[in-house]
């Protein structure tokens, strides 16, 4: 079977060359009539309304006109929430009279319910729209574009009184998925207070703050002084954790340098060079798990997801999952998939390990790192010495939040 069928049905994935477009490629059987205005026309086809409007054609579903009427009896603009109830529009509904003037089109629905989009709203939320605007704006890197970018580290004092200082933090870190803040009284306190200015704090099996050292505490490499490799971290939860914070309160000895990887940068070569790695990484479902037998701690998590997760419409990939010490049993695909995948997970890892694709940081006290846990993956060096780290994971929904508050896209 080839391995796109065998992805569609492992996933009930439609894609865009597949699916989405045969779909939409009958709109144009018909006859139909055209209608002009001075800055924009429409036509009525018999499946959808296609509209052109500031050198943009677009193409809108009659149901999804009526489902998206915003007047005040559809939609509450306090709230912010649909009044309509989108099951009781009859799914073969057509307008029965239409016009535009210079900034709206207006349909009158058989009902005689009138409904007024606005164009430049229609513009920004078609398809097409979509289609066309930038897609997150992010910078990849490897470590020499990181360096010579020299992305400026936030200020604790200024941090936590300046709004303007958080949101040119939080625009590096949506750029590069990385970003620090400087200053920081070493402090489990402080970090939490620090963390806090930005997001809500997620809890998890380890705890809400964390702060360890290697003991062995926890049945897991992290709390030992071995060296990680690159890795991100809770892949055997259903959402891994967005964002980690590290915060190292003391080093006495030698080693233990974090090291720091692009997985997009990563993950966009592979793309460009291999589409058929890509389209396996992305598509084909892994499992990973934590098991801890501990007497103080017994957990059994289980996360199941492609390692490059891609939004269906557009190919972005939004997060990956890539851990290796907790990759789980693959028994999600037959053997053959299986072969190419491993050749798939092979070309990543070695755009992975690329020595010029690494960031070495030491951290010190009062440098608090946050990391984008669903793109840049982390490792250490092995150390010597009492070595103590802080830190925690935040809800990745909470920063996004905080960032669209002070006019950030994200
Ligand atoms: C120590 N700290 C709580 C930060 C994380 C421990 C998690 C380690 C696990 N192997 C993972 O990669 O998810
Ligand atoms: O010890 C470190 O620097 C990081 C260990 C690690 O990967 C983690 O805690 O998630
Ligand atoms: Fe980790």
């Amino acid at each position: 079977m080839p391995l796109i069928r065998v992805l569609n049905r492992l996933r009930g994935f439609v894609s865009r060359k597949h699916g989405l477009e045969s779909l939409g490629a009958q709109s144009h059987r018909f006859q139909h009539t055209a209608t002009h205005s001075s800055s924009c026309n429409y036509q009525l086809l018999p499946d959808c309304l296609e509209l052109n409007y500031g050198g943009l054609v677009m193409h809108f579903d009659y149901v999804w006109l009526r489902d998206h009427c915003r007047s005040a009896s559809c939609y509450n603009s306090k709230t912010n929430q649909r009044n309509l109830d989108t099951a009781s529009i009859d799914l073969t509904i057509r307008p029965s009279k239409s016009r535009v003037d210079e900034h709206n089109l207006f349909l009158t629905w058989p009902d005689g319910h009138v409904t007024r989009y606005n164009l430049a709203w229609l513009a920004q939320n078609s398809y097409e729209g979509q289609m066309r605007s930038a897609i997150q704006p992010r910078i990849l890197w490897n470590a020499h574009i990181y360096s010579s970018a020299k992305v400026p580290a936030a200020n604790w004092d200024k941090f936590m009184s300046c709004d303007e200082e958080l949101k040119n933090f939080l625009n590096n870190f949506l750029l590069y998925g990385i970003a620090f803040v400087e200053g920081v009284p070493p402090t489990l306190e402080a970090t939490e207070t620090v963390t806090q200015r930005v997001s809500l704090i997620r809890e998890t099996i380890y705890g809400r703050m964390w702060n360890f050292t290697s003991d062995f505490s926890r049945g897991d490499t992290a709390y030992t002084k071995l060296a990680l490799d690159r890795h991100t971290d809770t892949s055997y939860f259903q959402e891994p954790c967005g964002i980690q914070v590290f915060h190292c309160l003391r080093h006495e000895g030698t080693g233990g340098r974090t090291l720091l990887v692009d997985g997009f940068h990563a993950a966009d070569t592979v793309l460009q060079q291999t589409p058929e790695n890509f389209q396996l990484l992305s598509h084909v479902p892994i499992k990973h798990d934590y098991v801890e037998n501990l007497s103080d701690h017994r957990n059994h998590m289980i996360g199941i997801g492609p390692v490059l997760n891609v939004y269906p419409w557009n190919n972005e990939v939004y997060m990956i999952r890539y851990n290796n010490y907790d990759r789980s049993v693959i028994n999600t695909v037959p053997h053959d998939v299986v072969r190419r995948w491993y050749v798939a997970h092979r070309k990543l890892t070695a755009e992975l390990r690329r020595a010029d694709n690494e960031l070495w940081v030491k951290l010190k006290p009062g440098k608090v790192l946050f990391v984008d846990n669903w793109r840049v993956l982390h490792g250490r060096e092995s150390f010597t010495g009492l070595r103590q780290l802080c830190g925690c994971y935040l809800t990745r929904d909470d920063v996004l939040n905080t960032a669209r508050s002070l006019g950030l896209q994200a």
